[in-house]
């Protein structure tokens, strides 16, 4: 702390890197008080149609991101949250940041990502690789059959099955489809620590990304010979392209260098906090850091998160991680690839331009009409049934492979009817989760939700119904950021650790939807539905999914 500044002010900054924008907020340190936020929009968005230097189509599931525009979020974002907040930036102690997992950069030695070098700026896998990049899919398949057949020990610990979000397999991909680009990265990094590389002038790889999205189990990564028999060039990938000593969640990464004090207009030399997870992070935000607290942070996907005291092999989590989100538990993580993005795409796609109309006239969103409208409904009565699958299965099928479905459809059917279906497909896919760690061993007690979608009420009942679970709410709009701040103000050794410090700065209104015990019994019925569904298209009934995928990417590439 500065001579000039009184501990009674002293600010973090926290800022979350989501998939469409980051959000910067300036935050109290004795109480957690919000003082200012901005938002940032990435000036580029998701890449996922073509490449934006060139034109060039891109192929089916592929999403990048170009890391400038994480770089302008620190530009822009910061220094308009300081100036929101009406406090000197003197008075800032230390920054924090967490992004999307899995969000890949690939640089090299000194960190330039390769689709800022001329020679490689028409490469597509020379950018980012956003976390929902789902064209790894060959190639995460590959590796759970192969870890399958050899019973390699660490499959387990991710549920059985690897994503193709993963860093193995879009290491793999950029080998086998890019090996000039393979060459040329002299590293494969999460965008979580690159980020924090350009505050800090220095690489460090946190923890979190590694065990999650890195398949580091008890100290080992994947062998040279399991990588070997993938593809002989990928079995030195640890050794070239990952491996790094790791840092743990809430320690001090390193200071803010005077380039990154330009950039940002905080002062040079303050805590930087290690990289971390947008999903990771919200916990300690929400003060929901015991065992059997899961929280739900729920935004264009959604993320599960949960601490637990016991070792336990839950079928189609995403990881389990020693100290994942707290030192000293293990740390769970499940998740659904699409959420609100559905919703959206819904909303873009296939609603009539009337109802657009009537949201512009009345100043609302189509998302705020199609509630109002459907939450009018009796459970059931749109007789529709729906499954969650337009961005993949991420848990418990771990499948990118799979797609949404609608059924039951009529001549009768309207827009606030589908739109419901969906709310409700997404809140099955959570229930399957929820039942998952229950059965496993790892009982969930409390869902805690946070993030954008905490703002749609009839979500939030339907959630409640559907897992016949009380819900406690964040009580900060800004879970991530408010995280990454906390973890901002242990590393500038403000608190003891990221406990103390989510006590004093976290917050949760306990129980503010409660389920109806008329509405659980209607859904118990439908979710029956839905797991007949689930099961028929998800576990090898029909493969009609992969099959249409496949006749998709022939016809693209002219082969029908
Ligand atoms: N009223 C609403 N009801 C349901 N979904 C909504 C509503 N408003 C926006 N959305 C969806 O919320 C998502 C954005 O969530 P948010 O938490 O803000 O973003 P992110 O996941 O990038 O952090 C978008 O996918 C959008 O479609
Ligand atoms: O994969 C993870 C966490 O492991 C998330 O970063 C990813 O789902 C993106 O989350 P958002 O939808 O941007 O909140």
């Amino acid at each position: 702390m500065t001579d000039e500044t009184n501990a009674s002010d002293a600010c973090v900054v926290g800022v979350d890197f989501g998939t469409l924008s980051g959000r910067a907020v300036v935050v109290r340190v004795r109480d957690g008080a919000e003082l200012g936020t901005a938002v940032h929009e990435y000036r580029h968005g998701v890449v996922d149609r073509v490449l934006p230097v060139t034109g060039e189509a891109l192929p089916p599931e592929w999403a990048l991101q170009v890391p400038a525009d994480y770089l302008d979020v620190l530009r822009f974002a910061v220094p308009q949250a300081v100036e929101a907040a009406g406090v000197g930036a003197k008075q800032v102690i230390g920054i924090g940041t967490d992004f999307t997992a899995c969000t890949m950069v690939p640089v090299t030695v000194d960190g330039t990502p390769l689709c800022e070098l001329p020679e490689y700026e028409r490469n597509p896998h020379a950018y980012v690789k956003l976390w929902r990049h789902h064209a790894a899919q060959p190639q995460a398949d590959r590796i759970n059959d192969l870890a399958r057949q050899r019973k390699e020990p660490w499959l387990p610990r991710y549920g059985g099955l690897i994503s193709s979000e993963w860093e193995f397999a879009k290491g793999l991909q950029v080998l086998e489809e890019a090996p000039e680009v393979y060459d040329a990265m002299a590293r494969w990094v999460e965008a979580a620590d690159w980020i924090i590389w350009q505050l800090t002038g220095v690489y460090t790889r946190n923890a979190c990304t590694a065990g999650y999205k890195g398949i580091l189990q008890d100290g080992a990564y994947p062998g040279e010979e399991f990588l070997a028999e993938l593809n002989p060039k990928f079995a030195t990938f640890v050794k070239d392209k990952l491996d790094h000593p790791l840092s743990a969640l809430g320690d001090k990464a390193g200071t803010l260098t005077t380039k990154a004090a330009e950039l940002t207009g905080l002062p040079e030399g303050i805590a930087v906090a290690v990289g971390n997870v947008d999903a990771h992070v919200t916990a300690p935000a929400a003060q929901a850091v015991e065992p059997g607290q899961m929280v739900a942070i729920m935004g264009t996907s959604t993320c599960h998160v949960m601490s637990g005291d016991v070792l336990r092999e839950v079928p189609g989590m995403c990881g389990v991680v020693d100290g994942g989100i707290i030192k000293g538990l293990w740390g769970y993580e499940a998740g659904q690839s699409g959420v609100g993005d559905i919703f959206a795409w819904f909303v873009n796609n296939q609603v009539p331009p009337a109802y657009h109309d009537e949201a512009c006239e009345r100043g609302i969103s189509v998302h705020e009409l199609l509630s109002e409208l459907a939450a009018t409904q009796a459970v059931g009565e749109h007789g529709l049934v729906a499954l969650d699958w337009h961005s993949g299965n991420r848990s418990v099928l771990v499948d990118h492979e799979l797609s949404g479905v609608v059924l039951g459809q009529t001549l009768a059917t309207k827009a606030e009817d589908v739109y419901r279906a969906l709310l409700e497909a997404t809140a099955f896919g959570t229930r399957v989760i929820v039942d998952a760690f229950t059965d496993a061993g790892v009982p969930v007690t409390e869902l805690v939700i946070a993030g954008g979608l905490t703002k749609n009420t009839l979500l939030m009942q339907i959630y409640s119904d559907v897992t016949d679970l009380p819900l406690s709410v964040i009580g900060s709009a800004q879970g991530p950021a408010l995280g990454s701040a906390i973890h901002a103000a242990v590393a500038a050794g403000a608190y003891e650790d990221v406990r103390a410090a989510a006590k004093a700065m976290g917050s949760v209104r306990r129980n503010v939807f409660t389920p109806i015990p008329d509405n659980v019994d209607a859904y118990e019925r439908l979710f029956l539905e839905y797991q007949e569904l689930h099961d028929h298209f998800g576990r090898g009934g029909n493969d009609v999914m992969r099959r249409l995928r496949k006749l998709r990417r022939d016809a693209l590439e002219g082969k029908n």
